[in-house]
């Protein structure tokens, strides 16, 4: 992509409104508009972040068995009827009529859409265990919506619904996505900690967030450090074996979110020195609630002998945009972003250091050209603005290497790579940066 031909608004000054440093960054960075409180645009650079970050989520839910569909974001409040939730979940639950007085609802969340979904059609054991997910909108009319996409309104959620027979196969399907969030957030360059939780409005008594730390998280944690060291799941891993190991290694060692957090039993299980007491985002969670909404809406299969039976559910969400601000927050410096290479919004940025001369022009487009055939995404900096300019806008919108083309490396036919991680540089030739990257 040539930048002097793309839509990126590039801020000069901090916005005052943004209290935390991702939220600074992605509107700094052109990532993000406000449009109303919690609602967002996602300019362009910031949705090529979105949907790699929503590729990689898709890649590890297909990997762990669940089967991708796409439910509307608006819902009948009747459905919700049924269940009882649509008066218990309260005033974040934005509710519509239509033209013909019909009462209606932004999806917060679907499961009772997706239950109504399975009961159309699914009525024997024999085809279970059945995992849906969707990538979707979603709507809650937080009181305080805040730190951009961290807390927003309309946020983007992955969220997957699993279904089985019974408790026992139902927590074979939980372990599952488990390990399937253990390997999303890992790809993307986060620890996320599955932490034991709360299950609040979605109900349940089995639950998990997975936690970024983060001092800027609202959530509040406690855990042992030894967690930060555990060995992810591989992706040829069986997801239809035993995972209970990977389970029981990821849960007997202490952390809690403050709000089940046990005093007496971190003290008593962790050793002062790996006790962290800290603060972190959570970036997803995954629960059991068994036949919570089956019994309230008569979601049943003829069971082996026959008898109708309420299928056994659980739900597990992923904060796809959430996850933007996550990274952020856990990778960037006082130059702006850091993007793990498998989200960054392009892998490389060429800066042309004397735009309009013809040597840096003539190998900056060869560069580009090469580049791009070879498959790498590439932002060319083939603006007018001087260079340290350009290098501010490389630093801030975190593209993963940088290849600086100036008249002096050329006269010696050398370009310079820059890493933006570690800031590590290289003057090597074009060919050499180009065997690198591809
Ligand atoms: N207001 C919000 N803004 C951005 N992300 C959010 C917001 N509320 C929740 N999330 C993200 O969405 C994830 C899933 O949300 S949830 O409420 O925990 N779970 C559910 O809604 C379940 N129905 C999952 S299927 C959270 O872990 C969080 O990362």
């Amino acid at each position: 992509m040539r930048l002097s031909r793309y839509f990126l608004p590039i801020l000069k000054e901090t916005p005052k409104e943004a209290e935390i440093v991702s939220h600074r960054l992605m509107l700094r960075a052109g990532m993000i508009r406000q449009e109303a409180a919690g609602i967002y645009a996602w300019l362009p650079l910031g949705l090529r972040v979105l949907k790699k970050i929503e590729q990689i989520v898709r890649e590890e839910q297909n990997r762990a068995g669940a089967i991708e569909l796409l439910m509307p974001t608006l819902q009948l409040a009747d459905l919700w009827r049924e269940s009882g939730r649509y008066d218990a979940y309260g005033p974040e639950m934005l509710r519509i009529l239509d033209r013909h007085k019909r009462e209606l609802l932004y999806g917060p969340t679907n499961e009772e859409m997706i239950t109504e979904i399975f009961r159309g059609y699914v009525k024997s054991y024999k085809s279970l265990p059945l995992n849906l997910y969707h990538i979707q909108w979603k709507f809650r009319d937080e009181q305080r919506p805040r730190f951009g996409v961290m807390r927003g309104r309309e946020f983007l959620m992955k969220d997957g619904y699993s279904f089985d027979i019974d408790e026992a196969a139902a927590k074979r399907s939980y372990n599952q996505m488990f390990v399937a969030y253990l390997r999303t957030f890992a790809r993307m360059g986060l620890k996320a900690i599955p932490m034991r939780a709360e299950t609040g409005p979605i109900g349940g008594d089995h639950s998990h967030e997975f936690i970024v730390l983060a001092e800027t998280g609202e959530s509040g944690v406690f855990c042992d450090s030894d967690v930060l060291n555990l060995p992810v799941p591989p992706a040829d891993i069986d997801y239809n074996g035993d995972l209970t190991g990977i389970i029981d290694q990821w849960t007997s060692i202490y952390a809690a979110t403050e709000d089940v957090h046990d005093a007496a039993r971190f003290e008593s299980e962790v050793p002062a020195e790996r006790r962290l007491n800290t603060r972190g985002i959570e970036v997803g969670q995954i629960f059991y609630f068994g036949t919570k909404y089956s019994d309230a809406m008569k979601a049943t299969v003829a069971g082996a002998d026959g008898a109708e039976t309420a299928i056994h559910g659980g739900s597990y969400g992923v904060g796809v945009s959430r996850l933007l601000g996550a990274i952020i927050e856990a990778c960037h410096d006082e130059n702006g972003i850091k993007w793990p290479e498998e989200v960054a919004p392009f892998r490389a940025a060429i800066l042309n250091l004397k735009q309009g001369s013809a040597d840096t022009d003539a190998a900056c487009e060869a560069l580009y050209k090469e580049l791009s055939a070879k498959g790498v995404d590439v932002l060319y900096d083939d603006t007018d603005q001087r260079a340290g300019g350009k290098f501010a806008t490389a630093d801030l919108i975190g593209v993963p290497w940088q290849i600086l083309v100036g008249p002096k490396g050329l006269a010696e036919g050398k370009v310079e790579l820059k890493r933006r991680d570690d800031g590590s540089r290289e003057n090597i030739s074009a060919a050499e940066v180009v065997a690198k990257l591809t």
